[in-house]
C-alpha cells in the first residue's frame, strides 16, 4: 500500500455527482460483463444492499449496477433523529480555518485536552484546523496538490468524557480509549502522540439507536438480499461482486472490527509527518501500515502496538471472493487479460470513512515488489453508507471513472490493474442497510477492509 501519491489530496472538491432517481440502471463500460449468481447456490452472502446511484463530475464516467435510490428512515422520533445528526456531525466536522493554537496538548497521564470544546455529551469533537490546498512534492519529485486537511478535523474522541467545572472549559477524557493510549510507548509525555493513539469506536452507544425502521423498509432490504449478487469485470484485473457480504456478514464483520477496533492496535486518527491527518480512522491487521513513512511493520510506531490478526473469518471472505472472481473471468472472452491471480492475506487496513470522510486517488504500492508485480489482487470489502469510489490510469480526478460502492461489496483490483489509481471521492450519507444498522448501532459512515498479500 502506498498513499504517499494521494491520500492527502482528498479527491473532493467541484461538485459531486447526481443522483440517479432509480434503480436497476446500469451504465457500464466496454469491459464490464454482468453475471447474476443465485444466492441459493452460495449459502455465504444474502445482502442486497442499496444506496444512490450516482454520476461522476466532469469527465468522470460512471458504473452504475442496481443501484437503487435509498429512502429515509421511517418512524423516526425527531428529537432522536436530532440527536444522531447531532453525533453524526460531531464526527465528520466542517472544516474550519486553521485555529491551530486554539488545539493543544497537555501530557502526561492527566490527558488533559485544552481545545473549545464545550460539550458536554458523550462525543466530543474537537474540530477546527486548517483546510487548504498546497502543492507538494511527491516521491518522484512531480507535483501535487496536497488538501492539507487540518490539524483536527474528523478528530472525535468516543467513550466516557466527564468535563471538569473549571472556567477554562478544560475537557477530561476518561474512557477506555485512555487505557489503550501510549500502549508501550513509554513515552507518556509526548500528548500529541497520546491524541493520535486513542481509539474510536466505530460503533455508537446503544442509547443513540431507538430508532426503529418501518417494516417496509426491512421488507425491501430482506427482499433483495434474496435476489443474488452481481459479478462485474469494470476492467482488465478489477471486478466488482455486488452485494457479495450478506447482511449476516456486515453484521459479524462489523462486530469483529469494533471489538478489535477497541483493543490493543485498533482504530486511530492517522495522520502524516508534518501533521496533516489522513480524512480516516485507520485500524491495521497482520501487519501495520504506517502512513507517515509508507511502510509496513510489525508495530505501530506512535505506540508500539502489535497489529490483531486477521480473523479466519474474514480471510474466508477474501478467499471465495477471489475464487468467485477468477470463475468470473475463466468464463469470459477476454481470458488472459482478465486474470486475477490468488492471493493469501497478511495484511488488511481498515478503514473507516465517518460523513466527511475521503481518500485521495492513490496506488497501493508499498507490498513487496514480487507481490505487485505478480498482480496479487486487492480485496475490498464495503460496509455502512455507499462510497463514490474513483479510479484511473492517472492521478486525476477528472480523469477517473467511478463506481459507486454499496454496503456488501466486495471489489477486486489485482493483474492488469494491480497498479490503478483510486480514492474515495465521497461518502453518500444515509445510504447503509438499515437492519445493519440497527444490529450494530454503526456509526454513520463506511468501514472499509482491504486486504492484501506483503
Ligand atoms: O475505502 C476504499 O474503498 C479504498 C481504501 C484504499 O484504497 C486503501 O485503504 O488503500
Ligand atoms: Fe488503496
Amino acid at each position: 500500500m502506498n498513499h504517499d501519491e494521494g491520500w492527502r489530496s482528498g479527491g473532493r472538491g467541484g461538485p459531486r455527482g447526481r443522483s440517479q432517481a432509480s434503480g436497476q440502471r446500469v451504465n457500464r463500460q466496454k469491459s464490464e460483463r454482468p453475471v447474476t449468481v443465485d444466492r441459493s447456490l452460495d449459502e455465504s452472502s444474502g445482502n442486497r444492499s442499496r444506496g444512490r446511484g450516482s454520476r461522476g463530475r466532469g469527465r468522470c464516467r460512471t458504473v452504475q449496477v442496481y443501484v437503487e435510490k435509498s429512502s429515509r428512515v421511517a418512524n423516526v422520533g425527531k428529537s432522536a433523529q436530532e440527536e444522531v445528526k447531532s453525533q453524526e456531525d460531531g464526527l465528520g466536522s466542517t472544516k474550519q480555518p486553521d485555529q491551530g493554537a486554539s488545539f493543544k496538548c497537555y501530557g502526561d497521564n492527566d490527558d488533559l485536552l485544552q481545545p473549545s470544546a464545550s460539550s458536554s455529551s458523550n462525543n466530543i469533537n474537537l474540530s477546527g484546523g486548517l483546510s487548504v490546498s498546497r502543492e507538494c512534492e511527491d516521491k518522484n519529485g512531480g507535483r501535487v496538490s496536497c488538501d492539507i486537511v487540518n490539524r483536527m478535523e474528523d478528530v472525535s474522541f468516543s467513550g466516557l468524557v466527564s468535563v471538569s467545572s473549571t472556567s477554562d472549559k478544560k475537557v477530561k477524557l476518561s474512557s477506555v480509549e485512555d487505557r489503550h493510549s501510549a500502549h508501550k510507548s513509554g513515552d507518556v509525555g509526548n500528548a500529541c502522540n497520546e491524541r493520535i493513539s486513542r481509539l474510536f469506536d466505530i460503533c455508537l452507544e446503544k442509547k443513540w439507536f431507538c430508532l426503529k425502521s418501518s417494516s417496509l423498509e426491512l421488507n425491501k432490504e430482506k427482499r433483495r438480499a434474496t435476489k443474488g449478487y452481481a459479478s462485474i469485470v469494470i476492467r482488465p484485473g478489477m471486478v466488482l461482486l455486488k452485494n457479495f457480504l450478506s447482511i449476516n456478514d456486515q453484521v459479524m464483520i462489523v462486530n469483529k472490527c469494533r471489538e478489535l477496533g477497541l483493543g490493543e492496535g485498533g482504530f486511530y486518527q492517522p495522520g502524516y509527518g508534518d501533521g496533516a491527518l489522513l480524512h480516516l480512522k485507520m485500524m491495521c491487521l497482520g501487519r501495520n501500515w504506517d502512513p507517515q513513512t509508507s511502510r509496513y511493520g510489525d508495530t505501530r510506531p506512535h505506540d508500539g502496538s502489535i497489529p490483531p490478526k486477521i480473523p479466519f473469518e474474514f480471510n474466508q471472505f477474501v478467499q471465495k471472493a477471489i475464487q468467485d472472481s477468477q470463475s468470473l473471468v475463466a468464463t469470459s472472452s477476454k481470458k488472459g487479460e482478465d486474470e486475477i491471480p490468488c492471493m493469501s492475506p497478511d495484511i488488511c487496513i481498515a478503514n473507516f470513512y465517518t460523513s466527511t470522510g475521503r481518500l485521495g486517488l492513490h496506488r497501493d504500492k508499498d507490498e513487496s515488489a514480487k507481490s505487485i508485480q505478480k498482480g496479487l489482487p486487492v480485496v475490498s470489502f464495503s460496509i455502512g453508507n455507499s462510497a463514490e469510489f474513483l479510479y484511473g490510469d492517472q492521478r486525476d480526478d477528472d480523469k477517473a471513472d467511478m463506481v459507486v460502492l454499496q454496503s456488501g461489496d466486495v471489489l477486486l483490483f489485482g493483474g492488469k490493474s494491480r497498479n490503478v489509481f483510486h480514492g474515495v471521492r465521497s461518502i453518500l450519507k444515509d445510504t447503509a442497510p438499515k437492519v445493519l444498522v440497527q444490529e450494530t448501532n454503526l456509526r454513520p459512515g463506511r468501514l472499509n477492509l482491504t486486504f492484501r498479500q506483503y
